[in-house]
């Protein structure tokens, strides 16, 4: 089956509702386009900053979560809302993706598993769990291209956490990350095309358009990877939406010509 995914590489300022309004206008960009599904990177509606996530967080129902709900709505298109603050009754925040389906209805909500707290030698460093409190588990959805499973940024550097979605039947992965100016270089594409080829599922990485005056430097390089691992779009920095087709099928064809779940032995797997 094919599916068109357009992924939303955007600026992410201060202003909340002025990042909202520039999400609608790509939104309305990629659905005149003909996309299916439309995918925002990590944190769209907030600075990348642990201390603004308090202060940017919203109650599952709120401004953000009924502006996406309303645009799936409206356009008729599955959205896979990026990620943004969501916080719950006991003002926990939490790194949330939620999933609209064409009719707006909520398909299910991602909430970051694992925490991003890393401090590379010269490099980035970050503590999402000063202010964040972490998920417990990996998020699949059902939808009229099948089962897709959603991570967000972090979570994709831990193997056992696709392979427990691909085990659940996911054939995409969507993954709205923010790798950074440090991890980015090193491992984005590597980590992305290795999900593909380790589990053979399309992988689609989407990330904030690359802005250097910002405290938190994203990385770019939105991109979707085959099941075979043959990068199908990419970006580099800029500010864009991306429309890739991809087909379904090859998920099958290429388990069936090199069936690698079939010849796993998780029975001398120990970890
Ligand atoms: O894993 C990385 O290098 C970057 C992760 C990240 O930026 C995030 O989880 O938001």
């Amino acid at each position: 089956m094919k599916v068109k995914i357009a992924q939303i590489q955007m600026h992410i300022r201060e202003d909340k509702d002025e990042n909202i309004k520039r999400a609608g206008e790509f939104i309305d960009e990629a659905a005149e386009r003909g996309a299916d599904i439309i995918v925002l990177p990590e944190m769209f509606n907030c600075p990348y900053k642990a201390s603004c996530f308090p202060e940017y967080a919203e109650l599952p129902g709120g401004k953000t979560y009924t502006f996406l709900k309303n645009k799936a709505a409206g356009k008729g298109v599955y959205i896979f809302g990026g990620s943004i603050p969501e916080k719950d009754e006991e003002s926990r925040v939490f790194n949330t993706c939620f999933i609209f389906d064409r009719k707006g209805n909520e398909l299910g909500r991602h909430r970051k598993t694992h925490l991003f707290d890393i401090d590379v030698k010269g490099g980035q460093s970050f503590r999402e769990s000063d202010t964040l409190t972490p998920g417990n588990g990996p998020t699949v959805v059902d939808t009229e291209f099948g089962k897709i499973g959603v991570m967000i940024c972090y979570d994709i550097r831990f193997p056992e956490f696709s392979r427990m979605m691909v085990n659940e039947g996911a054939g995409i992965i969507i993954v709205p990350g923010a790798f950074n100016m440090t991890t980015g270089p090193a491992h984005w594409e590597i980590l992305f095309r290795t999900r593909a080829v380790d589990n053979q599922v399309f992988t689609v990485g989407t990330a904030p358009a690359r802005d250097v005056d910002n405290f938190y430097v994203s990385y770019g390089n939105s991109m979707v990877v085959s099941p075979w691992g043959e990068i199908l779009g990419r970006m580099e920095g800029e500010e864009a939406v991306m429309l890739t087709e991809i087909d379904t099928e090859l998920n099958t064809k290429i388990r069936n010509q090199l069936p690698l779940l079939k010849h796993r032995r998780p029975e001398i797997y120990k970890s």
